[in-house]
Order: structure tokens, then C-alpha cells, then sequence
């Protein structure tokens, strides 16, 4: 498989502080690709560095062979990475089309009739995060968990070739997860999906690939088995977690 993105000894520092010492990352086409790691490990960082939101203090950032470390964000938006971040991006006093269709079109409302074209593209778009039914809602009268779908039907609006998540199952019920994680095993494989994730369930439902960061590098990277069974893994950050969610004895 094609790299699709490289970071090579990236690092990062806020001020005086040291978040990112050499991480080292590389992203095949199709991968669904977990970032895991304790807080403040850095894990939201390297995906501001990668959206082009933050410079790293030192190392290169390739995407499809191009470096791309001092590009701005609308450049690798262009090129195709995509995003949807923690916190929430979407415009309120819009409706769940409108929020699709601004993201379609590049910042254009739709006419309700004459863009008959692109109202079919929104309305797939919606129907891909199960929000068909509730196109005209505005975004203020969506639930928390809809709102965070709404946010990767707008990412996928842009047609990313990389897909970047900020926790996507945060604040969700078991129930909501269930559906999220059928949402992103519904993601066509030509969209390459990076996601930073806390919810071990979550991760090792949808993951093809696991990283994890520890103190601003990558200790692990693998498939979920490997990074499962790996004894350094297990004593720097899953540990006994892992014993209990996933039957596998924690400890070297
Ligand atoms: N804009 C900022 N200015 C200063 N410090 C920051 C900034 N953003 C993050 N940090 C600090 O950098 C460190 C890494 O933060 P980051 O959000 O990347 O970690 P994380 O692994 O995503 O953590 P979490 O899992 O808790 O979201 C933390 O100590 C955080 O407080």
C-alpha cells in the first residue's frame, strides 16, 4: 500500500512545554488508523499538525509524498485531508442540510429548487450518518450524539481523502457508539480515516491500525493484535483496562 501520510521526528512544544518529542507515523491509503495514548499525551496535537491548525517546532509532515509541514490548512483541506474536531464546528442557526451544503459547495447556501443536483448530494450525505430524517432541522435542535454524526457527514461533504476524528465517540451512550461505529465502517475505503479515541470498544471495532502515544512519542504502532498482546503497551497505558474489557491478561 501507498503512504498516504508520513510524520518524520515531529516534535511540538506550547511555550515551555514539550508535547511532541520525534513522533514518527505513517498512514497508508485506506487504513482506519486509532491514535490512543493517556491525556495529555499529545494525541490532538498531532492531529492539529496534521490538519495544518498547528507548525511542528521541527520535523516534516508528508501527504502523498508532498511536504506539507508549512502549508495552511485550506491548502490540505484542497489537497484532502478533511476534519472534524472535538469540539464542535457546526453553525447552529443552520439547518443539518445547510451545514452539509456549505461544506459542499464551498461555502454556499443551496436554492431550494434550482440545485436540484446537489440537494441529492446533501441528502445522501445525510442519509450515510442515518440524519435523512431530520435534513431541515436546525443544528440547535439536534441531540448531542446526532450533532456529532452531522460533523462527519460535514467532513465527508468536502470528499477527504484523509478523514481526520477528534474523539467521535465522546459523550456518546453504548447505544450511540454501536451506531457511530457502524457509521465509520460504512466510510468508503477511499476515505482514510486517522481518529483519535479513548473508547477501547470503539477502537478495536473499527481500528485496522493502532498507534499509541506516551509522552509525546509513539511507543506502539501495529494492528490491533499486535498492539493488544504488546507487553510494552500493556504496562505504559492499557494495563489491567485491557484485562477487563478484552479478556487479555494485562503486564509483561
Ligand atoms: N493550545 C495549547 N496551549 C498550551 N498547551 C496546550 C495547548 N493545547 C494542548 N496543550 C497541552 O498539551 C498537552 C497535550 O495536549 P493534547 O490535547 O494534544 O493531548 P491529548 O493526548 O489529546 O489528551 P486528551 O486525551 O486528554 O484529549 C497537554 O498537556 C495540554 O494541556
Amino acid at each position: 500500500m501507498i503512504d498516504l501520510l508520513r510524520c518524520q521526528d515531529v516534535h511540538h512544544r506550547y511555550g515551555a512545554l514539550s508535547v511532541l518529542r520525534g513522533v514518527r507515523l505513517t498512514v497508508a491509503a485506506g487504513e482506519r488508523h486509532a491514535l490512543i495514548g493517556p491525556n495529555g499525551a499529545g494525541k490532538s496535537t498531532l492531529l492539529k499538525l496534521i490538519a495544518g491548525q498547528e507548525r511542528p517546532s521541527a520535523g516534516t509532515l508528508h501527504y502523498r509524498g508532498r511536504d506539507v509541514t508549512r502549508e495552511p490548512v485550506h491548502r490540505r483541506a484542497r489537497a484532502g485531508i478533511g476534519r472534524s474536531f472535538q469540539h464542535s464546528t457546526l453553525l447552529g442557526s443552520l439547518t443539518a442540510a445547510q451545514n452539509v451544503a456549505l461544506a459542499l459547495t464551498g461555502g454556499r447556501l443551496l436554492a431550494r429548487h434550482t440545485d436540484r443536483q446537489r440537494r441529492a448530494e446533501v441528502d445522501a450525505a445525510l442519509a450515510s450518518v442515518d440524519l435523512g430524517d431530520l435534513a431541515d432541522r436546525p443544528v440547535t435542535a439536534l441531540s448531542y450524539s446526532q450533532c456529532r454524526r452531522l460533523e462527519i457527514a460535514v467532513a465527508l461533504a468536502a470528499k477527504p481523502q484523509l478523514l481526520l476524528l477528534d474523539e467521535p465517540a465522546a459523550g456518546m451512550s453504548g447505544e450511540e457508539r454501536s451506531g457511530l461505529v457502524e457509521l465509520l465502517r460504512g466510510v468508503p475505503p477511499t476515505v482514510t480515516i486517522v481518529f483519535v479515541e479513548h473508547d477501547l470498544d470503539v477502537v478495536f471495532d473499527v481500528a485496522t491500525r493502532v498507534s499509541v502515544l506516551h509522552l509525546g512519542t509513539v511507543l506502539h504502532s501495529g494492528t490491533p493484535e499486535q498492539v493488544r498482546r504488546s507487553p510494552e503497551v500493556q504496562q505504559a497505558y492499557l494495563g489491567g483496562r485491557m484485562e477487563e474489557v478484552h479478556g487479555v491478561p494485562g503486564g509483561a
